[in-house]
């Protein structure tokens, strides 16, 4: 395994917020709290933040107000998260991409790294899929990675594929795109 923690050490900071998309399990969530961590950089989970915000778990806004409702506040939250004056890395939910406004404030405020996964690999991830109502059961899955593919892909700036590998040798990878695209600058 690639260990970041020698070559990263130091301060960093982004010019611009950063928001990882992808299918669920792919490991936004992970990424986020590791490269914040290790770069020094301040992050955010933007469904730990829906759910503080909104006081309920997803699980409970998905059964009790549905898909639109949860769609309706993701992209308020989004959108304020985005404005935010200290620049953050953001973990986004894995179906930020279904909503166009979505994808238009990630690209006016920021830059977005596309974190790809196999439906077969984040179910072996997420044995546990209660917390994630969307994901159901592989055969769900394999057909929403199908369908979501072509708006990761069109939501991009930058790509990296997880599948198969570890979540430290992964984000030296996303390290090295932020700053190879100017969006992560060393200051010390
Ligand atoms: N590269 C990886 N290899 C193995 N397990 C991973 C990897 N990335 C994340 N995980 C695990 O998969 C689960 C889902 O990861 P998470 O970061 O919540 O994904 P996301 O936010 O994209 O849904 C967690 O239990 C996490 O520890
Ligand atoms: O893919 C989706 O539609 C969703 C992904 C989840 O986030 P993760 O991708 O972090 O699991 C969460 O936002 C919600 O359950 C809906
Ligand atoms: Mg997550």
């Amino acid at each position: 395994m690639i260990c970041m923690a020698d070559e990263y050490q130091g301060k960093y900071k982004l010019l611009k917020p950063v928001f990882l998309i992808g299918f669920m399990g792919a490991g936004k969530t992970s990424v986020a709290q590791y490269l914040a961590n290790v770069l020094g950089l301040a992050s955010i989970d933007a469904d730990e933040y829906l759910e503080l915000m909104e006081d309920r778990v997803i699980a409970d806004i998905f059964a009790e107000d549905g898909e639109d409702y949860f769609r309706d506040i993701e992209t308020r939250h989004l959108e304020e998260l985005a404005k935010r004056k200290l620049v953050r890395l953001i973990a986004t939910g894995g179906g930020v991409i279904k909503r166009p406004a979505n994808i238009e404030i990630m690209h006016s405020y920021g830059y977005t790294v596309y974190l790809g996964v196999t439906a077969d690999e984040a179910a072996e991830r997420i044995p546990n899929t209660e917390s994630r109502p969307l994901f159901k059961n592989i055969d769900v899955a394999r057909k929403t990675v199908l369908e979501r593919m072509p708006l990761y892909e069109a939501a991009a700036d930058a790509y990296v594929e997880t599948t198969g590998r570890k979540v430290p040798d992964i984000c030296r990878e996303v390290a090295l795109r932020l700053i190879d695209s100017g969006v992560l600058v060393k200051v010390s």
